[in-house]
Parts: structure tokens; sequence; C-alpha cells
């Protein structure tokens, strides 16, 4: 067994164990899972429009359906599902089961709240190509509910509207496009320096030298610290053997705010006038922010008195993000503290669950495996350091973590909440509506991926300049203006971890355990 194996396997099989059942523990533990998986929401069954039905002959023959002659589940099922059998648990596995059982689209219920799903390719499509300028996502209401609380701004996460659309564009300009991110490459380089050094040490400390155990904690600490390197301009310490107090801190309340997702998620399903009755999950939910936005708020405000002295003394003030967002004021310092802290929050469980999946699915698969080392050794070599540019000259390591995110996509799906009526899959959906776009469905669906099971990476590679790859089959940033802001960091991230795994343990497989 390579060492690639080792490293990974035992982790695997203490943290995980069967693969499909197993897929929510990160699923659940995920920051975006409540603000993005469509669960809850509020739509009426009206009758259709007098518009649509009178409007021409030919729509006369064939007239939408209503939301009531949809199929799904109902309300009793669906509290059954949820509360009974731990159904957050269980929204990947509830989305394939149901879109068996009632089509590719179909409702779900939860009393007066009702959420359509989506679970075809093309009418997700459909429905992303229809957004308008500033798409509005589901089940904020919380998140809402504790900035007004704190009089706190919202971030591009959980913000709507105007103010959603500004900041959007603020960011988009700085970190969109690949070339955005390149710069942080060498940055993003000495973190995964870091993250080497670690494996190492870890290797070294273990009774047989080479497996290290619980190896998603050590990427939740690459991911925090590689993210935190481009968003504060600083390093915490994550990978380091002492860990700074206020950083263990922060990831204390990072770790609070995933486990509390689910128990958030059943609180978003009580009424608020029961949370005197059950008041643990709002607490904890507020305990977790209140933490996150502190140690933002500690590292923002560091870096501006920075930048005023410096003004000061009449230098030249240069940096990366922060440094831009302080310097140009296209946002308030209240705005910037909560898109620093929302992109925090983002940016961590979803990097890292994808490389630990990522480095499982190698584990399991040493042809690919061997495959992707030729790769990385003929295009770099065992020692050079790999940098964003070189990235695009490896079409396996963009398609290993691709195929990771179709079998394994750290969201399962998407949360729209409709901004006009529409038609779709023969439906009259009102304005109004909570859809969930279910990727996860989609993803492991032969018409789209053929073998969907199979863990194949090469499909991803462009044999032709003309083959068109699927777009809308796999969307596990989402897709369109409202998709993750964060896509090219989060790829940067995992690209330069991976190449230089590879190099290295694979190496080391090759020369000592062989
Ligand atoms: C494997 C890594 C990641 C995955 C799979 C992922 C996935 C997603 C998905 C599915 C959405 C919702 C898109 C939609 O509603 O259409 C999203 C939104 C978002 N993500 Fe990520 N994400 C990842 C990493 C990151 C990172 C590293 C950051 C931080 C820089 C980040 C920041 C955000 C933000 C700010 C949004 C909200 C965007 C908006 O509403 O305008 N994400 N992400």
């Amino acid at each position: 067994m390579s060492v690639m194996n080792k490293l990974t396997t035992t982790c695997w099989r203490n943290f995980y164990g069967d693969r499909r059942n197993k897929q929510m523990l990160f699923v659940l533990r995920c920051l975006h899972k409540s603000a993005t998986s469509g669960t809850f929401g509020i739509a009426r069954e009206e009758p259709l429009s007098e518009r649509l039905i009178t409007s021409t002959d030919a729509t006369k023959k064939r007239l939408p359906k209503t939301l009531a002659e949809m199929p799904g589940p109902g309300t009793i099922s669906n509290l059954f599902e949820f509360f009974w059998r731990d159904g957050f648990s269980r929204i990947h596995e509830i989305q394939i089961e149901h879109s068996k059982m009632y089509g590719k689209i179909f409702k779900s219920r939860f009393g007066p709240q009702l959420v359509v799903s989506v679970a075809d390719r093309d009418l997700v499509a459909e429905v992303l190509r229809a957004e308008g300028v500033a798409p509005q996502r589901a089940n904020m209401e919380s998140w809402h509910e504790y900035r007004d609380m704190r009089r706190r701004s919202t971030g591009l996460i959980s913000a709507e509207g105007e103010d959603w659309l500004r900041m959007r564009s603020v960011l988009r300009q700085l970190i969109m496009r690949p070339r955005d991110v390149a710069v942080f490459s060498d940055d993003v380089s000495e973190v995964v320096d870091d993250l080497i050094k670690r494996i190492v040490y870890l290797r070294s400390q273990s009774s047989d030298g080479t497996t290290i155990c619980n190896i998603n904690d050590l990427f939740f600490k690459y991911a925090m610290e590689g993210i935190a390197a481009i968003l504060y301009e600083c390093r915490l310490g994550c990978l380091s053997e002492k860990i700074p107090q206020e950083t263990e801190d922060y990831i204390d309340a990072l770790h609070l705010m995933f486990s509390s997702f689910k128990t958030t998620m059943y609180a978003g399903a009580i009424p608020k006038w029961l949370r005197p009755v059950f008041p643990k999950p709002w607490e904890e939910f507020c305990d977790s922010w209140d933490g996150l936005f502190r140690f933002s708020c500690v590292h923002v405000d560091k870096r501006l008195k920075q930048i005023e002295s410096q003004l000061q003394r009449g230098e030249k003030v240069t940096g990366g993000l922060l440094t831009y967002m302080l310097v140009a004021k296209e946002m308030s310092v209240e705005e910037i503290y909560a898109n620093v802290t929302e992109m925090l929050l983002a940016g961590v469980d979803t990097t890292s669950f994808t490389l630990s999946w990522a480095s499982y699915l190698l584990a399991r698969h040493p042809d690919v495996q061997q495959q992707i080392h030729a790769e990385v050794m003929r295009v770099l070599g065992s020692e050079k350091v790999a940098t964003a540019e070189d990235v695009q000259h490896l079409p396996f390591i963009r398609g290993l973590v691709k195929e990771t995110l179709r079998l394994f996509p750290v969201l399962p799906g998407n949360g729209r909440i409709t901004q006009d009526d529409m038609v779709l899959g023969g439906y009259f959906i009102p304005k109004g509506t909570q859809l969930a776009l279910c990727h996860y469905s989609t993803s492991l669906d032969d018409e789209n991926f053929p073998s969907s099971l199979e863990f194949r990476p090469d499909r991803w590679i462009r044999k032709h300049s003309s083959d068109r790859l699927d777009n809308f089959g796999s969307i596990p940033f989402g897709y369109g203006i409202r998709s993750c802001i964060g896509k090219r960091i989060a790829e940067l991230e995992m690209h330069l971890a991976l190449i230089r795994i590879i190099q290295k343990f694979h190496c080391l497989r090759v020369s000592s355990n062989d």
C-alpha cells in the first residue's frame, strides 16, 4: 500500500467509515448548507394565473400544471423523515430517494412551508439561466436575525438586493478570475510548505511512522491558514505545534458554528415562540457568530491601524485583499467585517472536506494516483514548487478536484427564492417559491455522467478542443451571478496542496517503502 493509502485510509476508516452513509458528516458540518441548500420556505399553492390560462391557443393545449398537482411527500411523512429519522443528516440521500419516487421535479411540505426540488440538469440550467440581477438565496432568516440583534452588517452570503449587488461588484473584481487569484499563489505556497512539514512531523510521531489519523483536522487547519493568509494578510499559526490561543478560540467558534448548523436547521423548523423551550441551538448559533466576528474585527482593525500610520508617515500603502478593501473604501468597515467573517467561514470546511475526499479517492484508486503522479512528474518533477500558472498544464489535477466535487459535493444543493412567476418542467411556479436545486442527484445521474458512481478524473479532460464538458450536471460551486465567489481561491488552495502531496509522498513511497 502506498504512503498515500496509509495516510488516508486509516483516517477514513476512523472518521467516515462507509462512503455514502457518512457523507453527511461533512455535509452537515459545512457552513453554507443552511444558507444555500433549500429545505424550508414558504410558497402558496395558487391556482394558475388568469394570464397563463387565457393567453394563446397553443398555451391552452399545454397548460402548465399547478403546484397542487406536483407529486411529492406530504407533511406527515416529511416530519417523520426529518425529525424522527434524522433527515437533516441525510439531505443528500433523501434528494436521491425522492427524485426516484416522485420524478425530477417534486415538492416537499412542512406544514405551511413548501419547497420545490429540481433534480434535473436541464431544469436546473433553465432556472439559473433565467436568474435576474440579484438572485435571492433561501433560508437566511436566522442570519438576518442575528445581524439585526447585534447591529452587524450582512456579508455576501447573507445580503440581498442592492446591498448584495454592490458588495458583489466590489469583490468580484478582486477574486473571481483565475488571474486575480494567481497573485495569492506565493502566500498559498508558503502555507503548503507548512502543511507538508506538519505531515512529515505527524507521520514521524505515529506508531508505524507513516499513518496520519484525522486527516480532516489537518486539512481543516490548512484551509483555515490558507484563507486567512489571503483574507487577513497574516498567518494564524494553525499548522504549528503550539497554536496561539486566539487562533484556538477561533477554531472552537468555527467548530461550534459547524456543529450547531444541524441544530440550527431544526431550530429553523421550529417556530420562534418555541425557542424558550429549546434555547440551546439559538444560543450556540449566536455564541459562535460572536466568536467569529470578534476574531475578524481584531484582524481587520489591526490592518486598519497599520494603514493609518503608514498614511500618516506619508508611506505608500501596498497589500492584498484586505488592504485594498480598506483603502478603496467601497464598502464600510462594518461591511468589511461581515464579508471577511463570512468568507472565512465559507472557505474552511468546504475546501478541507474536498481535500479529504480527494485524498481518500486517490488512496482507493492507486491506478489513478499513479496516472496523476506521472502527470505531475512530467510537468514539474519532484522538486519544483507549483504556481497557479503551472496548474493550467496539469489537467489531471484539475480533473481530480472536479471529479471529487462531483462525487462528494460539499453542498448537496443550492436554494433560491423565485423572483418572478415561471413555468418549469410543465408546472406553474409562482413568484416567491423556494426552489432546491439538487445537484447531488444530477451529479450521480448516469444520463449526465456515464457510470456516474465511478471515480474517473479523466472524464473532465478535453481530448479535443471542441469537446464540450457538461456544465449543469455538476455545479458544486453553483452557477452564474450568485455562484461561489471563492471558487478560484478554493481551487488554488486545493490544487497547490494536492500537487505537493502527490510530489512528496508518492515519491516517498517509491523511494523508501517499496
Ligand atoms: C470546495 C470549496 C467550495 C465550495 C464547494 C463552495 C461552494 C459554494 C456554493 C455551492 C455556494 C452557493 C452558490 C449559489 O448559491 O449559487 C457558495 C457561495 C459562496 N461561497 Fe463558496 N464554496 C467553496 C469555497 C469557498 C471559499 C474558499 C470562499 C471564500 C473566499 C467561499 C465564499 C463563498 C461566498 C462569499 C459565497 C456567497 C456568494 C454570493 O452569494 O454572492 N467559498 N459556495
